[in-house]
């Protein structure tokens, strides 16, 4: 059986994210079976999870919803084998399902017009695991092979095999392999002039941001947590100072590095703050940070990735050691703070 992504740690205490599976590409190019087509592909995400937020970013960027169709799964983690084992992963429902609990029965979180259906309606499964299921088998692995069952997934409906479950790589495909059906083919969130440099400030927003705040929540000692909370302020406040003299992370050009911390920081004062313990300072008291979320929450693609009831319903209720009963914090309203209008366009 699969492990789920919060439960691993290394001798030290320190979280461990596990790495990605499916790492194909989607290319006429010949390194891959899979060319780009209209409406073969299918996005699986959860609206909570940054990693699969910020390829439901680029997709709405780039102007592919009608040819890519997205799942929504449920926000709450389910037993998905329950006669069997004891993992719990993310399930599909249908709008006006009666709401799920957390594992211990606690709290009550409503099937919302967002949810897709149950079964899925493209492969007709109930759990994100059902669609890894298969799709190793597919490709002639044992179905009960050990990896983490996560969202996202871009899978080929065609095959039933899952192209790629890593974000990072997701969010490059529809950058750049579907340009011919793509609404707005000249939004490059990885332009061929600054690759270098984005992929330097990537590396240290994953690190210390991205999944730094991971490793606040999910350490399983104190020293793991203290060494993981002070590189995640160092890096906030360096991302602070940047972004006091430039518009954007790489400079004048919105590109993927933005998305991809900004689907950090918008998690930050309604969960990370309080359900990973990353309280030392809030997104809102600093105000480069806020400002900048102002404007990429204003952008009409970043704002259709946002859903912060999904996101406060997932956490709050998805790992039961950390908040055995499914108590969803009220505050503080992170949203209505973004609604102020920016003034970035004075840079
Ligand atoms: N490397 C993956 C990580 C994705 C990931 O960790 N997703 C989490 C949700 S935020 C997940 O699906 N977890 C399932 C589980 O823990 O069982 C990516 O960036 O695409």
């Amino acid at each position: 059986m699969s492990g789920s992504v919060a439960t691993i740690v290394s001798k030290t205490g320190a979280f461990m994210r596990p790495s990605s599976y499916f790492r194909s590409s989607i290319s006429t190019d010949g390194s891959t079976p899979f060319p780009p087509e209209a409406n073969r592909y299918h996005l699986f995400v959860s609206l909570a999870c940054p990693w699969a937020s910020r390829c439901l970013a680029a997709l709405h960027l780039k102007g592919l919803s009608s040819i890519i169709g997205v799942s929504i799964v449920h926000p709450t983690f389910q037993p998905t084998r329950p006669t069997i084992d004891q993992h719990m992963g993310w399930c599909f429902k249908s709008a006006g399902d009666p709401p799920l609990t957390n594992a211990d029965g606690y709290g009550s979180i409503k099937c919302d017009a967002t949810l897709t259906g149950c079964p899925d309606p493209v492969t007709g499964a109930s759990f994100i695991r059902d669609i890894y299921e298969t799709a190793l088998q597919t490709i002639g692995q044992p179905k009960d092979l050990t990896i983490t069952y996560s969202v996202p997934i871009l899978l080929c409906k065609h095959t039933n095999s899952i192209v790629n479950n890593e974000s990072s790589d997701i969010m490059r495909i529809l950058n750049s392999s579907f340009n011919s059906y793509a609404l707005n083919p000249t939004t490059d969130l990885y332009p061929n002039e600054l690759k270098s440099k984005i992929d330097e400030v990537n590396e240290w927003v994953y690190i210390h941001i991205n999944n730094g705040v991971y490793k606040c929540g999910f350490a399983k000692s104190q020293a793991a947590y203290d060494a993981a909370v002070e590189m995640l302020f160092v890096h906030l406040d360096k991302c602070e100072e940047i972004l006091k003299r430039q518009r954007y992370l790489i400079g004048e050009q919105l590109t993927e590095a933005d998305v991809r911390l900004f689907m950090t920081l918008i998690r930050f004062d309604e969960v990370y703050t309080s359900y990973f313990k990353t309280n030392c300072k809030c997104i809102h008291q600093y105000d480069a940070l806020m400002e900048y979320c102002r404007e990429l929450y204003q952008m009409e693609g970043i704002r259709a990735s946002v859903n912060m009831e999904h996101i406060k319903n997932h956490y709050f209720t998805s790992h039961k050691w950390l908040n055995p009963f499914a108590i969803i914090p009220k505050g503080p309203n992170f949203l209505k703070m973004l609604e102020v209008p920016h003034k970035r366009g004075e840079m």
